[in-house]
């Protein structure tokens, strides 16, 4: 997978900020409520106008049509939006081993969207976002409604994924505890700038 890069790039309350993401690394991102995480992602994710350049690689975000960049910088948001009826409609290809993976049963594609719990959903939008065969990762708060075990089984899913399909990631978390689990860097949001943070393991 190539690399992403975010080049001066403002939005919000952020100021000309730039980092580099490199296949198959985890990014945390981290900052108080309100602090501009999610805003940053709509923006990486061609969502939201900005100033600045972002690049998958090399090549500007301006370079493709907004519909192609979307697939490949794929955002799942914190809160997802479900639109047809059935689970299934909503997945590009059939995710079979991915839903096994994730413990849910061979019929999940075709359950009822408005049966889904809001950890059902959290889950089935990561798989349905990987279903579009990405190339870089913005995932926004991904395991906020899930409990303590399936956290830590989601963490262990999408570290083997990004690993095995070298994904340039986005996490954005706020409890220290998962940040020390998953991350390769750790950037935070302080004013209108990020700050490289240590990781302590
Ligand atoms: N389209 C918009 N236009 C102007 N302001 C916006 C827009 N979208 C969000 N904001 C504001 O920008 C700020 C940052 O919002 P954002 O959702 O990025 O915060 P966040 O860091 O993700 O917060 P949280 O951790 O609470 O989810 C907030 O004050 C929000 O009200």
């Amino acid at each position: 997978m190539p690399e992403l890069k975010v080049k001066d790039l403002s939005i919000g309350t952020l100021v000309r900020i730039s980092f580099s993401l490199k296949p198959g690394r985890i990014t945390c991102i981290s900052g108080p409520s309100g602090s501009g995480k999610s805003r940053l992602l709509r923006a990486i994710a061609d969502l939201e106008s900005h100033a600045g350049d972002i690049l998958l690689d090399n090549k500007p975000q301006g370079a493709y049509p907004a519909h192609h960049w979307r697939r490949r910088v794929i955002l799942v948001p914190a809160q997802s939006a479900w639109w047809g009826d059935t689970v299934g409609e909503h997945f590009l290809t059939p995710m079979p081993r991915a839903l096994l993976a994730l413990g849910f049963p061979e019929d999940t594609e075709k359950w009822q969207v408005n049966r889904l719990s809001s950890g059902e959903k959290q889950r089935l939008a990561l798989v349905r976002a990987l279903s579009y065969r990405p190339q870089a990762l913005l995932l926004d708060e991904p395991t906020a409604n899930l409990d303590v075990d399936t956290t830590q089984e989601v963490e262990r899913w999408l570290i083997a994924l990004i690993e095995k399909h070298r994904y340039p990631t986005i996490w954005v978390a706020h409890s220290r505890e998962q940040i020390q689990r998953i991350a390769h860097r750790h950037l935070t949001i302080v004013g209108d700038q990020l700050e490289e943070q240590e990781i302590h393991r």
